[in-house]
């Protein structure tokens, strides 16, 4: 149980996180801070935050957790905010989608003050955005991957793997740097190559005739290019590099797969979507029985 809970942000990822641990019972007291008064507004009106805080000073007062869920480009600005207001005890953690950049950014706003912020990220989502979108559920079963610092006390990382575990969440660790590498291939890269295909579609002249017949196999490759643009830009430049090389890799595959179709090797293209199709209904077995709800917290 966390006494006065602070968030930073309450959108689909701070608001379900606000709305587990309410229906866990697992915090006293829910405090919003936000950027556009009408979301906060919103926030309250559906319960997901018991109070809007009118700034920093007054949210942080007697915070025992607080969790920046914003874009990650603001990171710093927040954290520099809060700064002047952070109690001993209060320990500060994040859900930025990117990590490397997160921790810098801490590391410059809040200094010698450092060892509080326990960096992290939930490994679920969806394409939908705000406080109309955030759900109870939406951690069940999903992981949350922390990246502890060297500053960071083992009691700090656990009030925040504790705070997880109470929304229904599987606790993972890694180096910052390891989790970029990760979510550069399987979630960022898959964002950046669903917005280029809606752009690039929307941009023919005949878009309109495409679209009209566009069915679920579109709408499944394309969904997540439903998500909010400002997020995905934030992301997207803090993992440059990662992103670059992953891109790289990916647009050597397309130039291979477009030999073989321009050759008409079909046992070539036959041996590549084989391998993927393998390889998928494998991930989706794996990720299936990990999801099970399970004592398995594979960073106890
Ligand atoms: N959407 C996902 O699938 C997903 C999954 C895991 C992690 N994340 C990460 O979680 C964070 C939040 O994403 P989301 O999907 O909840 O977005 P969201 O748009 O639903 O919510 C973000 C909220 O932050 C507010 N905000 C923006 N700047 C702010 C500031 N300076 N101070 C306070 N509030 C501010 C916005 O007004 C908005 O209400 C991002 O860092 C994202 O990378 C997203
Ligand atoms: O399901 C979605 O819509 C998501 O994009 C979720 C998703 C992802 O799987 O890539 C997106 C960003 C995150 O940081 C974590 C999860």
């Amino acid at each position: 149980m966390t006494g006065k809970v602070v968030i930073f942000g309450v959108g689909l990822i701070g608001g379900s996180f606000a709305r587990a641990l309410k229906r866990a019972g697992a915090a006293a007291k829910i405090v919003g801070v936000g950027r556009s008064p009408e979301a906060m507004a919103r926030a309250l009106e559906l319960g997901i935050v018991d109070e809007v805080a009118a700034s920093p000073a007054e949210a942080m007062r007697g915070a025992d957790l607080v969790l920046i869920a914003a874009p990650v480009a603001q990171t710093g600005a927040i954290l520099a905010s809060i700064l002047p207001h952070l109690e001993p005890g209060t320990v500060v953690t994040d859900a930025g989608s990117t990590k490397s950049d997160v921790v810098q950014a801490a590391r410059e706003a809040l200094g010698v003050r450092i060892g509080q912020f326990v960096p992290g990220h939930p490994i679920a989502g969806r394409e939908t955005n705000g406080p109309d979108a955030a759900i109870p559920d939406l951690y069940i079963g999903k992981k949350v991957v922390l990246t502890p610092l060297p500053e960071n006390a083992a009691a700090d990382v656990e009030r925040v793997a504790a705070a997880w575990r109470a929304c229904g969440a599987l606790i993972h660790k890694l180096s910052p740097a390891e989790h970029d590498k990760v979510f550069a291939a399987v979630s960022h890269l898959p964002h950046l190559l669903a917005y280029a295909l809606v752009d690039d579609i929307a941009n023919k002249p005949h878009a309109k005739q495409l679209f009209q017949y566009a069915a679920s196999g579109f709408r499944d490759f394309t969904r997540i290019a439903g998500s909010s643009p400002e997020m995905w830009r934030d992301i997207s430049l803090a993992n440059r590099e990662a992103l670059l090389g992953e891109l790289d890799a990916y647009l050597a595959q397309l130039t291979g797969l477009r030999a073989m179709l321009a050759s008409s090797d079909g046992a070539a293209l036959e041996s590549v979507y084989a391998n993927a199709q393998h390889a998928r209904r494998e991930w989706i077995e794996a990720i299936e029985a990990a999801e099970t709800p399970a004592d398995h917290d594979s960073a106890k």
